[in-house]
């Protein structure tokens, strides 16, 4: 599957934006080898390797940071070949978001994509000219828009019941919540992107993924004629390959949008939306079992503002302060800095009652999306996919770990290293239903 850079691995990416940036100075500055580049301070570098060795025995995010401690939040560091600059604090990052906004709206160039992606239309990776203009544009007027996030509201809420009837249905025995969430925000992807639940197809992609899109947009094809013919149908909700097909109809970009166009947007926007999305509901709800004090703070604003009603509704979500303060997990190590945040270790909600950062890329010291010109174009799909069923977790259910742990100090936070930063173990849980999912009533068990 094509992979898109995560929020705790941005500082990383910042730095090879600088390398990148720093090589294409040099070209076209035409500086020889031997001229001396003022660099950042960094540890000492062995031969062929670099700094390689550093990075061994913890997770790279966490590496860095331990060397940032030491070398200053604007570090020098050569990871074999490649010299790397690497940004660990938010008056960096906003040098780097801001001041040099444009040099930084580069990707770093990588050989391996040019083989994954179709014929290098991929829009994640794309370097900053106009391709990534007009994909950008696509995605954000079209695609990712608020009006079409909207539309997708009933896939949500429907999806989100079918995962609270799956756990009310566990009956008091242990089961893996990482698995239901991550199906949810996968049918509620696929939904959104295919106009169908698509697990079992998806689940073959690595091995039929060229067949297998041709074959939805074929269907898609077939469908948008048949509407045609027939004018007197009320228009259904469009997903993603629909405004792509009409687009290529009626657009009018610098370039036609090919097939192999369609297809890797669409895998793009897939694989951007899923992890991201089901690895932050993931994490809220872990750190909440290991804070019983915010989890009940939380569960009591959902619930005293709900008042038995049967289930939650995004409309609902408007006056929920508490909630919506904790579903971004902060961006690893720039959202850790300590001159920014006090206790940046702890699990504080009320942090962002008190202040006034924002995730959109403004407040440097928080920035789960990104900033600058390639910010998160899919903020209002990945946070609608994110409340509704994190409302819903805290509403009808007491939980209680299934793993045999007693404490909430027991509970495992071992973290992976990947695309996103998922739990390494999954939050394996027993339900008690507090209040019964129907479609007419609530009903307090
Ligand atoms: C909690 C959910 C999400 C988080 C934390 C997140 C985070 C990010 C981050 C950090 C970046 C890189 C920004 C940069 O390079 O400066 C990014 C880029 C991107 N994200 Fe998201 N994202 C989320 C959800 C989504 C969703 C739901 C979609 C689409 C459905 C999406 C689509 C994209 C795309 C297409 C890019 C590349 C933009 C470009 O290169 O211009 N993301 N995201």
């Amino acid at each position: 599957m094509i992979q898109f850079p995560p929020p705790h691995v941005l500082f990383t990416f910042l730095v090879i934006f600088l390398f990148i940036a720093l090589r294409k100075w040099k070209k076209k500055h035409n500086i020889k080898k031997e001229t001396v580049l003022e660099l950042p301070p960094g540890p000492k570098r062995l031969p062929l390797i670099g700094n390689l060795h550093q990075m061994s025995g913890a997770l790279p995010h966490h590496a860095l940071r331990n060397l940032a401690r030491q070398h200053g939040p604007i570090m020098r560091l050569q990871l074999g070949e490649i010299l790397t600059i690497v940004i660990s604090s938010p008056d960096a990052v906003k040098e780097i978001l801001k001041t040099h906004e444009l040099a930084f709206a580069q990707r770093p160039e990588i050989s391996a994509l040019e083989v994954m992606s179709y014929e290098n239309s991929s829009f994640v990776f794309s370097p900053y000219g106009e391709y990534w203009r007009q994909m950008r544009k696509i995605c954000v007027l079209e695609l990712l828009s608020v009006k079409r996030v909207m539309s997708f509201r009933s896939i949500r809420e429907q999806e989100a019941m079918k995962m609270i009837k799956a756990i009310g249905d566990s009956d008091g025995k242990p089961f893996n919540l990482s698995k239901l969430i991550l199906s949810l925000i996968n049918d509620v992807t696929s939904r959104a992107a295919f106009g169908e639940r698509l697990k079992p197809a998806w689940e073959r992609l690595h091995r039929k993924i060229d067949v297998i899109l041709n074959h939805i947009i074929e269907e898609h094809k077939a469908k948008l004629e048949s509407a045609i013919d027939d004018e007197n149908k009320p228009p259904a909700r469009e997903d993603l390959v629909d405004v792509l097909l009409n687009l290529q109809k009626t657009s009018e970009l610098k370039f036609f949008i090919t097939m192999d166009v369609i297809k890797n947007v669409i895998m793009e926007i897939f694989s951007a939306g899923t992890d991201t999305s089901s690895t932050t509901i993931e994490w809220a709800m872990s750190e909440m079992l290991r804070n019983p004090r915010v989890m009940h703070k939380a569960q009591q604003e959902v619930r005293n503002h709900l008042n038995g009603k049967p289930r939650v509704e995004e409309s609902d979500l408007e006056s929920l302060e508490y909630l919506k303060t904790k579903i971004i997990i902060n961006t690893w190590a720039i959202g850790r800095d300590s001159d920014a945040w006090s206790s940046p270790e702890e699990f504080r909600p009320e942090r962002f009652l008190e202040s006034s950062v924002d995730f959109r890329g403004n407040s440097f010291e928080y920035i789960p999306f990104g900033g600058g010109r390639r910010i998160c174009p899919g903020i209002n799909f990945g946070i609608a996919n994110i409340e509704v069923p994190l409302a819903q977790l805290l509403y009808h259910f007491d939980w209680e770990f299934g793993d045999g742990k007693s404490s909430p100090e027991e509970l495992d936070m071992e973290e992976t290293f990947g695309i996103t930063s998922r739990r390494k173990n999954p939050l394996v849980m027993i339900a008690n239903t507090r209040v019964k999912f129907s479609n007419d009533r609530a009903v307090h068990a």
